[in-house]
């Protein structure tokens, strides 16, 4: 049996890299959905996604990028979901595979992609805290409860972190060689970028001071 696989790509203001992401996503052919949600971007992502002939949905405001992938899920179906960020920068069709791999052969139940020999700074952050990565593949079936991912913001990854601690997921490290995405510094400039930035660690932080989570734990998720 053919397992089927929706992609959702929560996007705020990414229209620089979006059209190639989903390009790459397409060129993979094995979505049965693509899904973009743009979440309040003001900058033409709305326009470039419809270009590729996607599922877009265009929320009016920003919500969180947490809210944006509870969104995704609420519009797509299949039983494999895989989360990729807009931002990204040299993704190839094998990064796609490799992700989804160990879930559509059911050896696992979700697959985190880490970058490797993109970029120093983008792969140092990616070292040190794995378990943040927005490249994601999983069964939809862990997502029972969703309620916590809509108001997670930057915390949406420490949520589908937390799930797999809490259900004893098996949880895939997978290195997803070359690829890099463009830093809040490079879309925003040093200080627009540097204030996005801190305000994410603190969403981050919120996240994990709430959650009771514990680095070491964490640490030791991905196999
Ligand atoms: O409020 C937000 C913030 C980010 N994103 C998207 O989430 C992904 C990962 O965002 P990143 O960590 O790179 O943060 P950003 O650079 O957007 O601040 C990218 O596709 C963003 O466009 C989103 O949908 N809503
Ligand atoms: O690499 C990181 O430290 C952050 C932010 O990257 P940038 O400030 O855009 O370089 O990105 C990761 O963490 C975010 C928060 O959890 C996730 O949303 C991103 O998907 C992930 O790449």
């Amino acid at each position: 049996m053919n397992k089927k696989i929706s992609l959702i790509i929560p996007a705020y203001n990414e229209v620089e890299t979006i059209g190639q992401v989903i390009k790459t996503a397409k060129k993979s052919d094995i979505f049965n959905e693509i899904v973009v949600v743009s979440d309040g971007s003001t900058d033409g992502t709305v326009q470039k996604a419809l270009n590729y002939n996607v599922k877009t949905i265009a929320l009016p405001s920003n919500i969180g990028k947490g809210a944006a992938m509870s969104v995704g899920i609420d519009n797509t179906t299949s039983e494999i979901i895989v989360f990729l960020d807009g931002d990204l920068v040299n993704l190839e069709v094998n990064h796609i595979k490799e992700l989804v791999k160990p879930i559509v052969l059911d050896d696992f139940d979700m697959s985190c992609g880490v970058f490797i020999e993109g970029r120093d700074s983008t792969d140092f952050a990616q070292k040190i805290t794995p378990w943040l990565t927005g490249q994601r593949a999983l069964k939809r079936d862990v997502l029972d409860c969703c309620a916590d991912l809509k108001s997670s913001k930057f915390g949406a990854e420490l949520f589908l972190t937390k799930i797999a601690i809490e259900k004893s997921l098996k949880v895939k490290k997978v290195i997803l060689k070359g690829l890099t995405h463009r830093t809040k510094e490079e879309k925003r400039g040093l200080i627009k970028g540097f204030i996005s930035r801190m305000k994410m660690y603190w969403q981050v932080f919120d996240y994990f001071r709430r959650n009771n989570l514990n680095y070491n734990h964490i640490n030791t998720v991905m196999k």
